[in-house]
């Protein structure tokens, strides 16, 4: 049986930094365990600040970068050199400065890249990526991710799956392609819910009052229809880590001293 947990930080910057920090060590245990680890990573604000806090981490080398398998969750569907794509800012953000594999590294396509401007065909290529990297234990055509890390918007939506939108009620694709997402750039490429659940460990990281309403909400026990993140659970451990004004809604749990 799956448990969520919620960690409440003071601020932004210590949520980023202490993130960064258990990352760190779950993937030096992970990799100590099974020689190898697999990492999701995610877009967004809060996303891309625990991978700079990552690569500023004077214990960042304690990570085997090269046994490391890349993911993501979601991507604008832009083109390859648009500051838009999460992999460009996860890439500024540590990977350049980081030993990884680029065997192990499996960015999703850009939109002048091998599909074209086609981003159902983007998507399947993807989806076929994650079937090539299941292992029999898997049970499917996605691999049981370590640690997927994922944030959230205020109306619920996690990766680019926005509230009742076309992809949270996809049941049998692992990847689809996203139009008119409500949040720019209006085409993406996402993992569907049933993907996202097959991660281990799902990390759902954010701050800022704006994100107080989904967060009570999803820990309240709404449906995933409507708030996407409701549905986003590892099948070990939801981790919640966020900050006092995430944490605004919520009564029931520990809120640190401001700091
Ligand atoms: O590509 C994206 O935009 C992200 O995957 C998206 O799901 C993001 O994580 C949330 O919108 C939160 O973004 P912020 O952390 O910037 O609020």
């Amino acid at each position: 049986m799956s448990k969520t947990e919620v960690v409440v930080y003071a601020n932004s910057d210590l949520l980023a930094a202490a993130a960064a920090a258990r990352l760190v060590t779950r993937l030096v245990d992970l990799q100590a365990a099974k020689g190898s680890a697999s990492l999701v990573l995610t877009g967004g604000g809060t996303g891309i600040a625990v991978l700079e806090q990552l690569r500023r981490s004077p214990a960042r080398d304690a990570v085997d970068w090269s046994r490391l398998d890349l993911y993501w969750g979601d991507e604008r569907f832009v083109p390859a050199d648009d500051d838009e794509r999460n992999e460009r800012q996860a890439r500024r953000a540590l990977l350049d400065h980081v030993p990884v594999d680029e065997k192990r590294v499996h960015p999703m396509a850009a939109s002048d890249g091998e599909f074209g401007d086609d981003p159902d065909a983007a998507a399947e290529a993807y989806a076929r990526v994650l079937a090539a990297n299941a292992r029999p234990e898997d049970h499917g055509d996605v691999p049981g991710f370590d640690i997927m890390l994922l944030g959230l918007g205020g109306e619920g939506h996690t990766a680019s799956v926005f509230p009742e939108s076309p992809a949270v009620y996809e049941t049998e694709r692992s990847v689809i392609a996203v139009r008119n997402s409500p949040k720019p750039p209006p085409t993406r490429i996402s993992l569907t819910l049933p993907a996202i659940r097959q991660a281990r460990d799902v990390w759902l990281m954010t701050t800022g009052g704006a994100k107080a309403d989904a967060v009570a909400l999803a820990l309240s026990g709404a449906g995933e229809v409507q708030l996407p993140v409701a549905g986003a659970r590892g099948t070990h451990r939801t981790l919640w880590l966020i900050d006092r004004t995430a944490a605004a809604k919520l009564s029931h749990v520990y809120l640190p001293p401001t700091a």
